[in-house]
């Protein structure tokens, strides 16, 4: 690995789409479409700069290990993964939505016993509700969190809320809002100090991107 090679971590659809003009106005744009290509690691047309492709939670694991030097991720994910190892420089402002707390309509809280909330967001969840002083029961879920009000899973979901429609759809309401999220620019700590000259030049670059978007 020289020092000057980074390798930025991202993940396909919504982050990658949004994160793309952002890197192409600092000059940065990948030879492969990932919808399109199999490949995990995409060259760009900067010879020292490549993306990984992986899950969007993985990106934390992935920058935080060095294995990338920096990455984009949701301000949900990194709540998730607590930010060990990791610099959040800058907001992209890109993939704008709420953590919510949402339910059915007009369900009072059981009378007796813990609240059911099913989440992916379980750190995020207990931590809301340690601050309100409630206990309450998390039940881990990886996705399609509307279903469990539904079928009796859980009394509450904690999830991501933008236009509201998944919600309606689902015949749910939100019911408090919890954090505002967007997503990050991460970088390595070790990658912060070794490569700074060629971190700080992306920073710079997708800065000057963000803040002509204003
Ligand atoms: N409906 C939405 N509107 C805007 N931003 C969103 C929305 N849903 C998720 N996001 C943001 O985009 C990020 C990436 O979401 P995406 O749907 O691509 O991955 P995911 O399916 O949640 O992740 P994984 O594949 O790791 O389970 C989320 O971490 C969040 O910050
Ligand atoms: O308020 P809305 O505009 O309906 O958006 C909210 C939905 O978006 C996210 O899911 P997404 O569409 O990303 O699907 P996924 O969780 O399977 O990635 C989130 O988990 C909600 O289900």
């Amino acid at each position: 690995m020289t020092d000057h090679m980074l390798t930025i971590a991202l993940s396909k659809g919504r982050i990658f789409d949004q994160t793309m003009p952002l890197l192409a106005q600092s000059g940065i744009t990948p030879l492969d479409d990932p919808e399109r290509s199999r490949k995990l690691i995409l060259e760009t047309n900067a010879p020292r700069v490549r993306f990984l492709i992986v899950r969007a939670s993985d990106v934390p694991t992935y920058v935080q290990y060095g294995a990338a030097d920096l990455g984009v991720a949701g301000k949900d994910v990194l709540l998730e993964h607590g930010g060990a190892g990791l610099y959040e420089p800058l907001d992209l402002g890109i993939a704008r939505c709420r953590l919510m707390v949402a339910g059915l309509p007009d369900v009072a809280a059981p009378a007796t016993g813990r609240l059911r909330i099913a989440t992916k967001y379980v750190r995020s969840a207990e931590r809301y509700y340690a601050s309100k002083g409630e206990q309450v029961e998390i039940i881990k879920l990886y996705g399609s969190m509307e279903l469990a009000p539904l079928v009796g899973l859980a009394d509450r979901i904690v999830d991501l809320v933008e236009s509201g429609n998944t919600l309606k759809a689902n015949g749910l309401v939100p019911l408090e809002h919890i954090a505002d999220i967007s997503s990050r620019l991460v970088v390595n700590k070790a990658a912060w100090k070794m490569k700074h000259t060629a971190v700080n030049a992306l920073l710079d670059g997708l800065r000057a991107a963000v803040a002509g978007r204003a």
